[in-house]
This record gives structure tokens, sequence and C-alpha cells, in this order.
């Protein structure tokens, strides 16, 4: 894919920081603006997010949660004229070193977005969609891991009898899980969720939190989310953003019944703006 819109020069080299594994991801004096946007997006952020816990964003529109999020596996070079500066470590690796490929890095941390987006390909074949390009071919071994993908995102009793139906004739919340069960069918390191349930009723958006909270055990997991209840249920950690700046970043129950920050307090209070 052509690497159109990242200013690489901006990327100043930096020596790898020392191994931690409990972290997953390591963010650096990430800063981000898009050529078509009078404001920065992402101002100075610095974070890590651990491994094998759900990490919430929140915050209020256009703070720059799902610009941060987009940072992890660099679908910001997908948006002409976004400049950035800063590392983003996964693993100790940089992500925006130069060389880096792009398609493994999205492999390796995964993407579910708010409107569930299956492709109009039978249920199967949406799950088999990222297989293939890994170059699975035998049918037994991807009859096996489409299973357990569509197992691990508790979709597979609903769909068993009819992997070769069309996709699109599931219910939103079905599509959302099929959509997780795509993303993990390759088995990603991260899984990032922008607002994977706003679309949803709450009885799907239960299942998709329920899912959360079973995947967390393998996968490290972000989450942008508008639903301060939702973020309080999925999360152990979670981040305040503001006007593009990460606020406060801590442990979801002491971010929510005692921030340190008064602006943290005031938007999860109700009293913010
Ligand atoms: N593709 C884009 N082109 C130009 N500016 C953008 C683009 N995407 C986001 N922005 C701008 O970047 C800033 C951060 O937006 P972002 O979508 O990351 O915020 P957010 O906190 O996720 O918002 P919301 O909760 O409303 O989804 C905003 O000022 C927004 O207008």
């Amino acid at each position: 894919m052509k690497n159109h819109s990242i200013d690489v020069k901006a990327l100043k080299r930096a020596p790898a920081p020392s191994p931690n594994s409990d972290v997953c991801l390591q963010v650096e004096n990430l800063s981000l603006h898009y050529l078509r946007s009078q404001n920065v997006a992402l101002h100075d952020v610095s974070l890590e997010i651990p491994r094998q816990r759900v990490t919430a964003f929140i915050g209020p529109s256009g703070c720059g949660k799902s610009s941060l999020l987009r940072c992890f596996n660099r679908m910001n070079d997908l948006i002409e004229g976004s400049i950035i500066s800063g590392h983003v470590w996964l693993d100790g690796e940089d992500v925006y070193a130069k060389g880096v490929d792009v398609a493994t890095l999205r492999r390796r941390v995964g993407m579910v977005f708010q409107s569930p987006n299956p492709f109009p390909k039978s249920i199967y074949e949406n799950v088999a969609f990222g297989l293939r390009i890994q170059g699975f071919k035998k049918k037994r071994l991807l009859d096996e891991l489409i299973e357990r993908a569509l197992r691990s995102a508790a979709l597979w009793d609903e769909v068993k009898d009819r992997l070769n139906e069309n996709a699109l004739v599931l219910s939103g919340g079905q599509q959302q899980r099929l959509v997780i069960a795509r993303a993990i069918a390759v088995e990603p390191e991260v899984l990032l969720l922008d607002e994977p349930a706003s679309s949803l009723d709450p009885i799907s958006t239960l299942r998709i939190e329920e899912l959360i909270y079973e995947l967390k055990t393998r996968y490290t997991i972000v989450i942008v989310t508008h639903n301060m209840q939702q973020a309080a249920r999925v999360s152990d950690m979670t981040a305040f953003m503001n006007l593009g700046r990460l606020v406060e970043f801590g442990e979801t129950d002491t971010l929510f019944t005692n921030p340190r920050e008064s602006q943290t307090e005031d938007y999860i209070t109700g009293r913010y703006g």
C-alpha cells in the first residue's frame, strides 16, 4: 500500500524502550495533525497499554479517541495529509519504523468499527477472508479455524447450520460478532474496538460486553466508547482525553470513583462544558 500521508521525516529515531512483558503498546509523545483540520487531533500523548487487559478511551466528541486508536495499526496512513510525530511501540517494535509491513501490522492489531461491516459474502467466507490471505488453503484446516473463531466470538451456535448464507442477513449484533470473529480468526495480539456497540440494541450490546470480557484472556483490547457505564463495566484501565490531550489514565475503578484531575471529574459527573 502506498504510504502517502505520513510525514515519516517527522518521526525522530528513538531508542527502543526496554521490554516490559506487561505492556503491549507504548505510546510516546505522540502528536497528530490532519491537514484538512484546523485543530491538532493529538497533542503529545504518552501512555502504556497493558497486555491482556481492556483499556477504554473516553472523552467528549472530537477529543481524539478514534485518532489515537487508529495510530496503533496505522489506519491514519489512509487519511491523506495526516502528520504524525512521536512513537508507538508494539511489543517493543516501532510501528512507524521504516520498512514496517503495514499489512502484517494490521493482522497483529485488528480493528472493529462502529457499524458492523461484513463483506457481502457468506458467513464462512467472511471469516475465511484473512486466513486465505495468510495462505491457508486446505478446506479441513479452514473449517477448523473458522469454527474456532466463530466459537470465540460467541456466534457459532447461531450460524453453524447456515455458514453459506450471506452475512448481510444476520442481525446487527450478529454481524458485529461476525466482524469480531473475522478479526480474531487471524490471531491478532491486539483488538481495537471503535464504539463497537453504539449501533446495537441493549441485548446485543450486553453480548458484546460479555464477549469483550471473555476475549481479554487472550487479547489486549482497546475500546473507544461514548458510554461511560460501558467503560466502567468492561475496562480495567481508562484514559480520559480532552482536546487531543490525555488528561488522565489509570485503573478504571479509581478514575471513576476518585479522579485525580478536575476535568475528569467534571466529565464523569456530567458537568463537562
Ligand atoms: N479524516 C479526518 N480528516 C480531518 N480531520 C479529522 C479526520 N478525522 C478526525 N479529524 C479531526 O480530528 C479531531 C479528533 O477526531 P476523532 O474522530 O479522533 O475524535 P473522537 O474523540 O473519536 O470523536 P467522536 O467521539 O465524535 O468519534 C477532530 O477535530 C476531528 O474533526
